[in-house]
């Protein structure tokens, strides 16, 4: 069965940081978008995050507000998974955990058209593994965007053992019209940017953990004296640090290797329900400004 040529209407399964933000990039490039979540009022939710969003660009200058409109009048909240029957790709961006990803393929598959593609967000999990629970292993691939997605330049692309090449192209052309530069990664847990940065950010953690620098200086070192954007704990608590643990268990468990081994640190953010920005509280205190480190 041929796949779709070009990608016409996205569907976005979570309306997440992530899931918003493909929905955003996707909408203002001219596809027409199903937003769908866990009720329509979270999808809405999310349509409401990338309005406030495009409004900034609009009061910089950066938009046209015809542009913004346009972009809006392309989103569409799903009342249900039967509004996703209309896509031509669905890319799956709900939490990190393979439970989740599983029973939404199980829900998602038969509402899907027969030529559709189907992909995950995910920033760790197994491409062919995920796929060998749906029914279409060889229309499944790995689209990985970049935190914030209208700002990251990167997507990597993955393919599972059964991916077909033209399901592979198809997906390239897409998001190569998103206007990101691709990288091609094999499908190993994490693949390739994870692979690297989230065990930098685990490491700076246990760095916190044994005393060697505070939240505050560990971040400074970092920014200051390797020039990254963020301090490692800001950009854990922006990547989310639940999504932070998540990635490492899954390279700990796929590589079979201690030096993965989740700070115990983590852990415990984590089970206290401190997740980073998201939940208000993570290495930083958001409720405060400037935000107050928490350790
Ligand atoms: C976990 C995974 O699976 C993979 C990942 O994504 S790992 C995370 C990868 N991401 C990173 O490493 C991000 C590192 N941080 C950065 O690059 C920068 O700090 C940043 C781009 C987030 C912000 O940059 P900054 O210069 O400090 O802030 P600021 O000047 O406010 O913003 C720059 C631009 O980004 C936009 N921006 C910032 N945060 C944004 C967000 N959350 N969503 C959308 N746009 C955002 C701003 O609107 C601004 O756009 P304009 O230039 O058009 O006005
Ligand atoms: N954060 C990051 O920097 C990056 C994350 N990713 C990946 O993207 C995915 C999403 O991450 P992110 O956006 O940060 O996470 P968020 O926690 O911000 O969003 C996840 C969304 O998925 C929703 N969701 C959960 N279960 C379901 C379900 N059964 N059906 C529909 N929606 C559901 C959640 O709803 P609710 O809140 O109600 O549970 C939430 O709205 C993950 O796989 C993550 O690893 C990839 C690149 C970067």
């Amino acid at each position: 069965m041929p796949v779709p040529s070009r990608i016409e209407t996205l569907g976005v399964v979570g309306a997440g940081q992530m899931g918003a933000g493909i929905a955003q990039v996707a909408a203002v490039t001219g596809h027409r978008v199903v937003v769908y979540d866990v009720s329509l009022e979270m999808a809405r939710q999310g349509i409401d995050k990338i309005g406030a969003q495009l409004a900034r660009q609009v009061a910089n200058g950066k938009m046209e507000a015809s542009a913004r409109e346009a972009a809006l009048s392309r989103l569409v909240a799903a009342d249900g998974v039967g509004a996703l029957a209309e896509a031509d790709l669905v890319i799956e961006a709900a939490t990190e955990r393979e439970d989740v990803k599983r029973r939404i393929f199980q829900q998602v598959c038969p509402v899907l058209r027969p030529d559709a593609i189907l992909a995950t967000n995910t920033s760790s999990i197994s491409i062919t593994r995920l796929a060998s629970g749906t029914d279409r292993p060889e229309r499944f691939l790995g689209i990985h965007f970049m935190n914030p997605v209208p700002v990251m330049k990167l997507v990597e692309l993955v393919r599972g053992i059964a991916t077909d090449d033209d399901v592979f192209e198809t997906a390239k052309s897409f998001a190569a019209g998103l206007g990101k530069t691709l990288t091609v990664s094999e499908d190993f847990p994490g693949f390739i940017v994870n692979r690297v940065l989230v065990p930098m950010i685990n490491e700076a953690i246990y760095t916190l953990h044994e005393g060697v620098g505070t939240i505050e200086s560990i971040d400074a070192s970092m920014r200051l004296g390797a020039n990254h954007p963020m301090g490692p704990f800001q950009l854990a608590d922006f990547i989310g640090l639940d999504t932070c643990l998540a990635i490492m268990q899954v390279l700990h468990d796929g590589l079979a290797d201690s030096k993965y081994r989740p700070c115990p640190l983590l852990v415990k953010y984590v089970e206290a329900g401190w997740l980073g920005r998201k939940t208000g509280r993570g290495f930083y205190d958001y409720r405060v400004d400037p935000p107050k480190p928490t350790r």
